[in-house]
Parts: C-alpha cells; structure tokens; sequence
C-alpha cells in the first residue's frame, strides 16, 4: 500500500494537535472576537495586497506582491531569513509606508494617516508593544482605554483575557519584569484586547512553551471559525501546514501566493532550507513530492482563470496557485481540510479566496460600515488614558521628574553664585534667569519622552491605536507641558529666593506668563522630539533646531514673566496676546504635521 504524501501526514497531524488546541481553548466565553469577527465576514475579504512594494533605500525588499485572505482563513508567510516577512506584516499593519501598491482591510483601501481601520488590526510583532512599567493588568486596560472602550470594561476584558493566557498570577506585575514567554502571552492578550477581525501575528510562538503554544493555536482556529482572518509569519513547515488556508511565500524580493491545499510541504521545507530563492522563480528540478506539479516546488502552478489579483500577479511573474484537484496525492487531506473550514464558516461553504465569485471590495472613500470610530467621547477616553499612563510611569520611575528638578536647582544654585552679589540690580532680569533654567529642563523632558518610547518600542503601540494623531500630539503636548508646568510651579519660589527676589509680583500674570511660554515649548518640543527621536545624535539635534523656532515664544515668555514679577501687569499683557497667537500657531502646525513625521 501507498504511503501517505507528506502534505497529508502533516495534514493529518495537523488536525490532531488543532483538536488538542480546540480543547484546551475551551469555549469562547466571547474572548476570540466572535462578533466583530462574523462584522469582518459580512463586509467581503478581510485582507487583500494588491501589488505591494517596499524597499529601504536601494534595497528592495519585496515588489509586486499580491494575496488574498478571506475571512474565516489564516494566512501563513513564510520565507527564509531577511525576505521581508516582517517588513510585510509592519506595512499591513500600518507601521510603515509601502512604495507601491495597496492594503485593502475588509473592503476598504487602508491608509496609515487613517484610522477608521486600525481598529479592524490587532499586531503582535518581535518587539513588545506593553509597556514596562506598566503592570500585565494596566497595560491591557491602557490598550482597551486607547481603542475606545470603556474603563469598567476594558478592566473586565483585561482580567478575562488574562485568565485565558494564564496571566492571572502575574496580572500587577510590571511587564518588564516578565519573562520572554510571559511577555510573548501578554501582548497576544493586548492585540485581542480590542476583538479585532484581522489578527497580524509576527512569529507568535518564539519563546512559548508547548502549552502556551498550543494556546495560541487554539485561539488562531477559534478565531478562524468565528468568521475572523489571521496572518501569521511563521518558520515551522509542520505548524504552517497544520493552521494555514493561504500562503505567502517570500524571497528573493518576490511574492508568491498559494492556497495552502496546493502546498507540497516537504518541498517547501528543503526550500527553506535551502535558503530560499526567488519565491518568483522557486528551486530548479520540480516538486520532490513526486514531481507530479507543472510548476517549481514549493507550490504546483495554477490551472485555472486567473481572478483579480492572480492577473495582476501573473502580469507581475508571480504565479497563483489554486486547490489541488481530486485525484492528486494531497486531495483527500486537502478536501477533508478544506470540507472542514467551509463547515466552521458561518453561512455556509464560502468560495475559495480569488476566485470569480468572491466579489472585488467595494471601491471608494469613506469609513469602514458599522465602524463606531471615532466618537467624541472615546477619543476622549483614549487622550485621558494616554495622560494617566504617562504620569503613571513618571510617578512608577520617578527619575524622570527628580532628574529634571535636580537639574534646575543646579542651574539655579549656579546662577545664584555667578550673578552680581548686588542683587537689585538683578530684578530686571528676573524673568530671562528663570527661563534658563527651565528652557534646559524642558529640551531634556522633550528629547528622552520619544526616545524613550522608540527605543522601547511603545511608541508604536500608539501608532498602532485608531487615534487621529493629531490627537495623540495633543495629548502627548497636554501631558509633557503640564509636567513642566508642575516642576516650574514647584521651583519658582526656590530659585527666586536664590536669585535674592524681592518685588511684590503680580502672580496671576506670572504664571500665565509661564503657562502660554510652556505651552509655546512644549508644542515645538513634542514635534521635535518626535522628529529626532530615531536619528542618530539626536541629543545634540533637538537643542540646535528647538532653539530657532521657540525663540520667539522665549522672547515673549521672558517679558512677560519679568513685568508680571516686577509688578506690571499692563506690561505683561501686551506679550500675552502675542504669545497665545505663536501657541495656537505651532499647536496646529504640530498637529497637522506630527502625522508625517512618524510615518517611515
Ligand atoms: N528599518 C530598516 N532599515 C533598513 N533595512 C531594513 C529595515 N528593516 C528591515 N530591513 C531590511 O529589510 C530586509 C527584510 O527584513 P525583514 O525583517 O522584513 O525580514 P524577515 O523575513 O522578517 O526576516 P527574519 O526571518 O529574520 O525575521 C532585511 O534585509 C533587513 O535588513
């Protein structure tokens, strides 16, 4: 008797550890994203590449690529080391801007500055996006606050999805305290947290354990029977042969598309490691499954008309593959498979991604249907959430706020000691001293903020969010200037009595005066930071360009803080009106520009 192919014992050991992944997921109790994900099924294909193209500088790293993955089916990318997988998951995600080509999200073209469809996303990358200070538990509720849900229910689903990853023992422990597999739980948590129908799953299983594993497998087939679509990069022939409806193979700087059906995986695995030619040309000498396909191993080449996509790619030089036939080695494993995922499909069987009666999204503008983003209120609720988390992890570190004060005495102390030991005669200079100080503080509170946050990693975890980034330049301008204002408030009195401050101050103009003049830096300050905080030098960049532009705003904030503590606030006033026009100047160019400056 004929041995089974390798395709079918991967197959059918597939379906075996898919069982044992089925049971420990137990039922859904609503975690796996069952209703948003039957919405994804409603609206047409919930991913589709149309012609995609990325490249860093001279180095292409992928072009042309097309793929298709309807709802209710899981995506597998693979391809050896440096082909561009992950490239490929940040430009879907919206992470990074494609060269070419399109990412269209249930039916929608999806663009990065937009963010009706990033609530349809959910990424786990190779970086962490939680943040470390942060404990398992307020990360989650952070996230949840961050996509619009309410506090007393993103506290609900935090502890649900906690349980279910085995989390619940380490839920108030900071996450950088976790271990790599812990970590690796939590942000599969964070990613589910706002039940999106379009998981994006970048080596999710490096650093589990075999329960954690099966967890997760559990979770991709819960969430592929609940209507949703899942692409996940993955190494290992055996579980992409085991999860995967469509597959993606890069190298070589080409794309081919497969449905996984016609996947000779034995071939694919001695193409891996082989390291991977062109996915466009593929290894010479035909399937070593047999030799039975028309096309180079990995995948048999495509027979039947060509769809949308597959026209595109075939005039590109990539190949579509479709379904094996009956008959073929692999077709009874691969009918049982494919028998098996129409069943689990709401609505019946569905046909087969690409196809001609799989209908071409809806062209056109506009938001995602049904989509309740963004309201006044949760935009809200995202703004209050970012503040809380970023005086939450000053107030955790507290190095940040101690640093910048002992900085400011210290400048400070030197001033006192340096000055004219006549201390009259200092008064009329009063105002410019304390901005000394304080400018020095605020170039240092703006240049580690976004530093600190790109090279954690957490910055994009925000970008991530359906947040008009706008919003989240205000935000982030809110909370740094109100940081500032705290340690200028708090030091004032200190380093008056230092300077030897005797006047009879108009306080109500004084802090005004510095309100608008902290208002004015931390609107420049914020923007800059974000500019600089992926260069090269960037602590010797942000001061150089920082200087330029708010010296305007110093000017005004210097004079109007030395007539308000000289006791004129006549004087003072006529700088105000000044300084709230260069405020609400560089609040909406900050605005409308931040959205440029963090997209790559
Ligand atoms: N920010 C970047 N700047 C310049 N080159 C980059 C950048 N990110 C990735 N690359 C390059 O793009 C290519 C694809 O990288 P990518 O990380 O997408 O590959 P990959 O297939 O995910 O690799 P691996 O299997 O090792 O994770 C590599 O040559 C890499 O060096």
């Amino acid at each position: 008797m004929r041995s089974p192919s390798p395709a079918a014992q991967l197959a059918a050991r597939g379906r075996r550890v898919g069982r044992a992944g089925g049971r420990l997921g137990e039922p859904a109790r609503a975690l796996v994203p069952a209703g948003s994900a039957a919405e994804g099924a409603s609206r047409g294909g919930a991913l589709e590449l149309r012609g995609l193209a990325r490249r860093f500088g001279e180095q292409v790293v992928f072009r042309d690529v097309s793929w298709r993955v309807g709802p209710g089916e899981i995506g597998v990318v693979m391809g050896p080391n440096g082909s561009g997988k992950t490239t490929l998951l940040r430009v879907v995600a919206g992470l990074l801007l494609p060269d070419g080509g399109e990412v269209w999200v249930a039916g929608r073209a999806a663009s990065p500055s937009a963010p009706a469809g990033r609530h349809l996303i959910g990424y786990v990358g190779h970086r962490p996006l939680s943040h470390p200070d942060l404990s398992a538990l307020e990360n989650l509720v952070f996230f949840g606050r961050l996509y619009g849900i309410e506090a007393a229910a993103a506290r609900r689903r935090a502890a649900a999805l906690l349980e279910r990853l085995g989390l619940d023992a380490v839920a108030h422990r900071p996450a950088g305290w976790l271990s790599r597999g812990l970590a690796q739980r939590l942000e599969v948590a964070r990613c589910l947290m706002h039940r999106p129908i379009l998981w994006l799953w970048d080596e999710p299983f490096t650093g589990l354990d075999a329960g954690a594993a099966r967890l997760l497998e559990g979770l991709l087939q819960e969430h592929r029977a609940s209507g949703g679509t899942a692409v996940v990069v993955l190494h290992d022939v055996d579980r992409a042969a085991r999860l995967a409806d469509r597959v993606l193979l890069l190298g070589g700087g080409r794309g081919r598309a497969a449905a996984a059906t016609s996947v000779d995986w034995s071939a694919l695995e001695g193409w891996l490691e082989a390291g991977g030619a062109s996915a466009d040309v593929g290894p010479e000498g035909g399937s070593r499954a047999g030799g039975a396909a028309e096309g180079p191993p990995p995948c048999r080449r495509a027979r039947g008309q060509a769809d949308e996509i597959g026209g595109r790619a075939a005039a590109a030089g990539a190949e579509v593959d479709e379904p094996v036939a009956a008959g073929d080695p692999a077709a009874p494993e691969a009918g049982g498979r494919g028998a098996a995922r129409a069943a689990r499909r709401p609505g019946g069987p569905v046909p087969p991604a690409g196809s001609r009666a799989d209908p071409a999204p809806a062209e056109g503008p506009g938001p995602v249907p049904g989509v309740p983003w963004p309201s006044v209120r949760a935009a809200w609720g995202a703004v209050a959430a970012l503040m809380g988390r970023d005086w939450r992890q000053e107030w955790r570190r507290r190095e940040g706020l101690l640093g910048l004060a002992t900085f400011v005495l210290l400048v400070g102390l030197s001033l006192a000691f340096a000055l004219d030991p006549n201390r009259n005669r200092l008064s009329p200079l009063m105002g410019g001293l304390l901005w000394v100080a304080f400018y020095f503080a605020a170039v240092l509170l703006f240049g580690r903020s976004f530093a600190q946050e790109a090279d954690r990693g957490t910055l994009e975890g925000l970008l991530l969010a359906p947040v008009d980034r706008s919003l989240l330049y205000l935000a982030r301008v809110a909370s740094q200037g109100a940081q500032l204002l705290l340690l200028e408030l708090a030091l004032v009195p200190v380093v008056l009595a230092w300077l030897g401050y005797q006047g009879a101050p108009h306080w109500a103009g004084f802090v005004l005066a510095m309100g608008l003049g902290t208002a004015g830096l931390a609107a420049v300050g914020t923007l800059l930071g974000a500019l600089t905080a992926s260069v090269r030098g960037r602590e010797a960049l942000l001061p150089v360009l920082l200087f330029p532009l708010t010296a305007p705003v110093l000017l005004g904030a210097v004079q109007a803080a030395g007539a308000a503590l000289a006791g004129s606030p006549e004087q003072a006033a006529l700088w105000f009106r000044g300084l709230a026009v260069y405020d609400t100047m560089f609040l909406v160019a900050g605005a409308l520009l931040f959205d440029y400056v963090v997209a790559r």
